[in-house]
């Protein structure tokens, strides 16, 4: 078989021993850029630096050295390689345009389900830390609060024991946040998605419509891809149709939620609490809303451990592999199942 070139961005942090394995092989050869910005990235890509290009290795901060893969740059990478194949780390792969490599005849993979555990800790991490207000105490202690006031002043928290929870999107990481809740002792668990799922794969959980779950939720847990679909998908309008009190977490993509709504509703108290792993403008944050103190808010490490970044980044690797072996990625992304 010809040679498989690959264009690789991002460290590799674990994964060393899987791209040493993949690099001796004859029929592969890894390069990688130098660029550190979308401007320097074109430019390698006018000058024919990639012209053999077969398939991109990317990580979800790579976006710096490339922009957004959108139909402007992969309409070049299509004019300018031979690019056959993504291979993208990360479950969530909104950077990239699925739907235009498509047309384009090229295949992309995500890194579904290993993600998911290291995710659905954080996620209730975040839902805990919402509903006792434990950023706040944090915060307060450090600030030498506690000796002058019962707990440092933080107010008085809510159980979880005898809530509704309601899972918007249930996938691997919404059912992976379904059973880590079960044993808190929420009354319900709610769930809307595109499609019902099987009974197997419920477990428990009550389908119902999204103006059901927002209208019956204590507790909303957003774990729904970033899409058109769902871009702003929590709003002004959606969030008056809640609960007063509700309490929000969201460890899927900062754009589901609509920043400048969610704001003054914490300040009026309409959202009790909103626990957040991720930001509409990350890595800048808005920082009024961080400081609210009803949000519990992480830097976007929902998978940032050694074991789930050591086995993400080999899966990047293995659908590589895969490429070059049977000219199939591995896990294909659901809106090109059946393309290639
Ligand atoms: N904070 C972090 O570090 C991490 C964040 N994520 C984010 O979590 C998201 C979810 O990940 P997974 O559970 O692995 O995805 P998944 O693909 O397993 O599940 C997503 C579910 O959402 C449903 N869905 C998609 N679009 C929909 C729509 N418009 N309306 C209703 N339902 C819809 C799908 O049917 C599916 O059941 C990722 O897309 C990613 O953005 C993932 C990993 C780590
Ligand atoms: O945000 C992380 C991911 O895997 O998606």
């Amino acid at each position: 078989m010809s040679t498989v070139k690959v264009l690789r961005f991002g460290p590799i942090r674990y994964a060393q021993e899987a791209w040493q394995k993949l690099e001796q092989r004859p029929n592969v050869e890894v390069v990688e850029s130098g660029a550190s910005s979308r401007e320097e990235f074109l430019k390698e890509l006018n000058d024919g630096k990639f012209k053999d290009v077969n398939v991109i290795a990317r990580t979800f901060e790579s976006v710096k050295q490339t922009g957004l893969l959108d139909k402007e740059l992969l309409t070049l990478l299509k004019e300018k390689t031979s690019l056959k194949a993504i291979s993208h780390n990360g479950a969530g792969y909104d950077q990239v345009d699925a739907v235009e490599c498509g047309k384009l005849g090229i295949q992309v993979s995500n890194v579904p389900s290993i993600v998911d555990a290291a995710t659905a800790d954080t996620h209730i991490y975040l839902l805990l830390g919402a509903l006792r207000n434990f950023q706040d105490s944090t915060l307060r202690m450090l600030q030498g609060k506690w000796p002058t006031e019962k707990c440092a002043g933080t107010p008085v928290g809510h159980d979880p024991e005898g809530k509704v929870l309601g899972i918007y999107g249930m996938g691997g990481i919404g059912r992976a946040v379904r059973d880590r809740a079960k044993p808190f002792g929420f009354r319900k668990i709610l769930y809307h998605n595109r499609n019902r799922l099987a009974p197997e794969l419920e477990q428990g959980a009550e389908y119902v419509s999204m103006d059901e779950l927002l209208r019956q939720s204590d507790v909303i847990s957003i774990n729904i891809p970033l899409n058109s679909a769902t871009r702003h998908s929590i709003n002004k309008d959606t969030i008056a149709k809640m609960k007063d009190g509700v309490v929000i977490v969201n460890t899927a993509r900062g754009p589901i939620v609509d920043e400048s709504a969610i704001l003054p509703a914490l300040k009026s108290g309409k959202v009790g609490a909103f626990g957040s792993d991720v930001f509409e403008n990350e890595p800048h944050v808005n920082m009024e809303l961080i400081r609210q103190p009803n949000v519990v808010s992480l830097p976007h490490m929902g998978t940032h451990t050694v074991e789930t970044m050591k086995a993400m980044e080999e899966f990047v690797v293995k659908n590589v592999e895969t490429f070059v072996d049977q000219g199939k990625v591995l896990s294909i992304v659901p809106e090109l199942k059946g393309k290639f």
